[in-house]
């Protein structure tokens, strides 16, 4: 059973069969950031795809078939070629559909997107940390202060550049590389870190009215309870709210 809103695979499921022609199908888990960054994109282009959630705490053994670490996301082509690495996938699918092209093509604002993406790629393991930490009761004012730390100096280059998105004036692959974690930062916790950053805010209030980000939106009250599961490593977790 393929879908985005259909219970995850787990150990002992049979291996998905084949990938119809004409269409892709994304390995994924419904409230995983680095999948959202994949879906986020196929939605951007509208590229037809099936989605296989997994269960990420009790994981099929055939899931290493497709990507030797295990982690979602992957996707699967009709001719049996995988992708994975969140990055990867969604610059893939850029190249390998027509429709909207998300990167830039101009070589140096390709690039620049990148460079932002490494300055960007400590958050994800910051906000994952602050969580463990948050609820082993540690001392997390050194984290928060580093993540504002992060956000501060994205909230400079978007002002300085006076752009409304961080590619130019319209949505592009950065903006949807980064996003995921902002819609998550309230249930991480960690909204506060954005109360000197007005720019980033006014970005985040542009990002909210974006199709494919109100097609792929987490509820926080929906993540939050997926989160309470997973740092507990239930089996329940990915499957939350279903
Ligand atoms: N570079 C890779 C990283 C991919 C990755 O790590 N995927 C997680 C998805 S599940 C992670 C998740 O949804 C989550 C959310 C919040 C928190 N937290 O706040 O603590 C932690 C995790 C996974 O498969 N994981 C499976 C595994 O680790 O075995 C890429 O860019 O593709």
């Amino acid at each position: 059973m393929a879908g985005e809103f259909v219970r995850s695979l787990g150990k002992g499921s049979a291996a998905p069969g084949p990938v119809p022609e004409g269409k892709i199908r994304l390995y994924s888990m419904r409230h995983c950031p680095f999948a959202q960054r994949t879906r986020l994109v196929l939605k951007a282009k509208g590229i037809d795809h099936e989605i296989i959630n997994i269960n990420l705490k009790n994981k099929p053994d055939w899931i290493f078939e497709k990507n030797p670490v295990g982690l979602v996301p992957v996707l699967e082509t009709s001719k049996g070629q995988l992708i994975y690495e969140s990055p990867i996938t969604c610059e893939y699918l850029d190249e390998a559909y027509t429709g909207k092209k998300l990167y830039p093509e101009d070589p140096y604002e390709k690039a620049y997107q990148k460079m932002l993406l490494e300055l960007f790629s400590k958050l994800p393991s910051l906000c994952h940390k602050y969580i463990f930490a948050t609820r082993s009761g540690e001392d997390t004012s050194a984290l928060k202060e580093e993540c504002s730390e992060k956000l501060l100096k994205l909230e400079e280059i978007l002002a300085n550049r006076k752009i409304k998105f961080f590619g130019g004036d319209s949505v592009s692959m950065i903006d949807y590389l980064m996003w995921p974690w902002f819609e998550r930062l309230e249930a991480f916790q960690l909204h506060d870190c954005l109360s000197h950053t007005p720019t980033l805010k006014r970005w985040v209030e542009f990002m909210q009215l974006d199709p494919a980000v109100m097609a792929t939106i987490t509820d926080t009250q929906m993540f939050k309870g997926f989160l309470e599961l997973y740092v507990k490593n239930s089996p329940e977790a990915c499957d939350y709210g279903l």
